[in-house]
C-alpha cells in the first residue's frame, strides 16, 4: 500500500497533478479542500459560522467523496455539491470551517479512515492538502510540498477561470489566491517544507513536467523500498 501525501499553496496545481498521479498508478484520489468546501457550503446554507457551532454540523452530517480520479464528486446529505464548493462564496468563506480545530479533528479523522481503506483496496493512494504531509498522513511513503512562485500561480488559475491570463483576469484573480493563502497560513504550515519532505518547485515546468517529477519522486521510494 503506498501513500503519496502533496501539500502546497493554492493554484500551485495540487488537485490537477494528484489526479493524473492517481489514474497513471491506478490509485484512488482525495481531495481534502474539498472536504474543507463541503463543510462551509453545509454551515453557509444553514446559517451557521460560531465556531462553537461547527463541529456539530460535521458530527451530523451524511458526507460522501469519490476517491475514483477519472469522476470527482461530493455529496452533503444526499446533495450533489460538486459543483456549487468550487463558488466563490464557498472559497472566501471556508475558513468558518479550517480555522476551528475541533472540525480540523473531525475532518484529519474522516481522512484518516479514507486513506486506510482506499489504499488498502487500491494498492495506493494521493491525498492533496495542505497539512497532509505534516499531520494527516507524516508516515506516508512519499511527501512532497509543490511550490511555484505566486504571480504563477495567479496566472494558472487566471487561466483556468477566465481562459486565458490576460492583465485584467490576473487583477480578479490575485486577491482571491493571496488572501486565501494569507487566512490559511493561520491554521497550517505548507509554505515551506517540513524535514523529509520533498519540495517540487513547478514555477518553470509545464504540468506534464509537474507529473512526471511527482512519478520520479514515487519510482524512488519504491526503489529504496525493495
Ligand atoms: N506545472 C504546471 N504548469 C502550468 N499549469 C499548471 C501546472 N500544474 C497545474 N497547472 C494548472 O494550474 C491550474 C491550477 O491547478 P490546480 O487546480 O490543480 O491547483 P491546486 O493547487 O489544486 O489549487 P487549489 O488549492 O486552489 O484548489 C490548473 O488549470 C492546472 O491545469
Ligand atoms: N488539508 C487541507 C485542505 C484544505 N484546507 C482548506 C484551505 C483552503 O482554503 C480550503 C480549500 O482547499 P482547496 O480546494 O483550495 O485545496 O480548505 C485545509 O485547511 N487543509
Amino acid at each position: 500500500m503506498t501513500v503519496i501525501a502533496i501539500d502546497g499553496p493554492s493554484g500551485v496545481g495540487k488537485s490537477s497533478v494528484s489526479r493524473e498521479v492517481a489514474r497513471r498508478n491506478g490509485f484512488g484520489y482525495l481531495d481534502t479542500g474539498a472536504m474543507y468546501r463541503a463543510m462551509a457550503w453545509l454551515c453557509l446554507q444553514r446559517g451557521v459560522s460560531d465556531p462553537g457551532d461547527v463541529v456539530e454540523q460535521i458530527r451530523g452530517v451524511d458526507f460522501e467523496i469519490s476517491t475514483d480520479p477519472e469522476h470527482v464528486s461530493v455529496e452533503v446529505d444526499g446533495i450533489d455539491v460538486t459543483t456549487d464548493i468550487r463558488s466563490e462564496d464557498v472559497s472566501t468563506n471556508v475558513q468558518i470551517v479550517s480555522s476551528v480545530p475541533d472540525a480540523r479533528e473531525e475532518l484529519i479523522g474522516m481522512q484518516r479512515d479514507i486513506i486506510s481503506r482506499v489504499s488498502a483496496d487500491k494498492g495506493g493512494i494521493v491525498v492533496e492538502g495542505r497539512d497532509i504531509t505534516t499531520v494527516v498522513a507524516p508516515d506516508a511513503d512519499v511527501r512532497i510540498l509543490m511550490t511555484a512562485r505566486e504571480d504563477v500561480r495567479i496566472a494558472r488559475r487566471a487561466g483556468e477561470i477566465h481562459g486565458e491570463a490576460t492583465e485584467e483576469s490576473v487583477e480578479a484573480t490575485r486577491a482571491q489566491v493571496a488572501d486565501r493563502d494569507r487566512k490559511d497560513s493561520a491554521t497550517t504550515s505548507f509554505l515551506t517544507a517540513a524535514e523529509g519532505v520533498h519540495t517540487l518547485d513547478t514555477t518553470h515546468i509545464d504540468f506534464d513536467e509537474s507529473v512526471e517529477a511527482v512519478m520520479g519522486l514515487i519510482d524512488q521510494a519504491d526503489g529504496g523500498n525493495k
